[in-house]
């Protein structure tokens, strides 16, 4: 089996006045198909730096990303964005729904920016939004929604178009433990049921002991984690 993504000798620098700081330096990581990684680290550590790249939202300093074994450290702009679309999924911790448009249409939209019919977008839509059990608030806007509600929109959106990857930012970072706990259950059987490779970062531990490993950030690269 191929890895859904692989990054290679990843480096990411920043220069702050006099400050330099090193977050990334050789990282390496592999995330396999279905596999539900999450990514623990304190504030400041870098996830958010390295989701930006692995999602090709940010170009590395040095080093390749290779999403289902395509190299795309070479590609230009345009086609990172079609790699992107195709390819990866994104939640963050707020859920980044556009506000004008009802949970259905959200969901339809990246649908419909891939090539597929408005019929094709909104069946799968309903589909997805049934299964995060938000089917009933299909018509609601975002506002109209409860943040739980909200996540899990934002969740339906982020696979729509059956991306290999799915990168979340903190996912239940604003939610009440008890929200959290049940966005993270829909999140967790969305993921196993579509074969998705999810990397999540999360400050929540026992979220994180509920996937398949967890890693850190280490002197600039990815390490294994263990709790306690
Ligand atoms: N564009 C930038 N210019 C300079 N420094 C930056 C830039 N982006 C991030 N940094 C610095 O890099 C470090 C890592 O930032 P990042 O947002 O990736 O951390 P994080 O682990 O996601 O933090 P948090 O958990 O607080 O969201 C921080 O110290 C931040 O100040």
């Amino acid at each position: 089996m191929n890895p859904a993504m692989r990054l290679e000798s990843i480096e990411r620098r920043f220069v702050q006045g006099e400050q330099r700081l090193t977050i990334l330096d050789k990282a390496e990581m592999t995330l396999m198909p279905g596999e539900m990684v999450a990514l623990v680290a304190p504030s400041g550590a870098g996830k958010s730096t390295l989701l930006h790249i692995a999602g090709l939202l940010e170009r590395p300093d040095g080093g390749e990303i290779l999403i289902d074994g395509k190299p795309c450290g070479t590609m230009d702009d345009e086609k990172r964005t079609a790699m992107r679309r195709r390819s990866i999924g994104f939640v963050y911790q707020f859920h980044h729904l556009l506000p004008e448009f009802s949970a259905l249409e959200n969901v339809m939209l990246p649908q419909m920016i891939g090539g597929q019919t408005r019929a094709q977008a909104s069946e799968r839509a309903r589909r997805l939004l049934d299964y995060m059990r938000v089917g009933q608030r299909a018509t609601h806007r975002p506002a109209e929604l409860s943040g739980g509600e909200q996540q899990r929109v934002a969740i339906a959106r982020a696979v729509a178009n059956s991306p290999h990857v799915l990168l979340a930012d903190e996912p239940t970072g604003n939610l009440d433990p008890q929200t959290s706990a049940y966005v993270f259950e829909a999140l967790t059987a969305l993921v196993r049921q579509s074969g998705v490779a999810a990397l999540i970062a999360t400050h929540n531990h026992e979220l994180a002991s509920r996937m398949d490993r967890t890693v850190t950030l280490s002197g600039g690269l990815i390490v294994p984690h263990s709790f306690g």
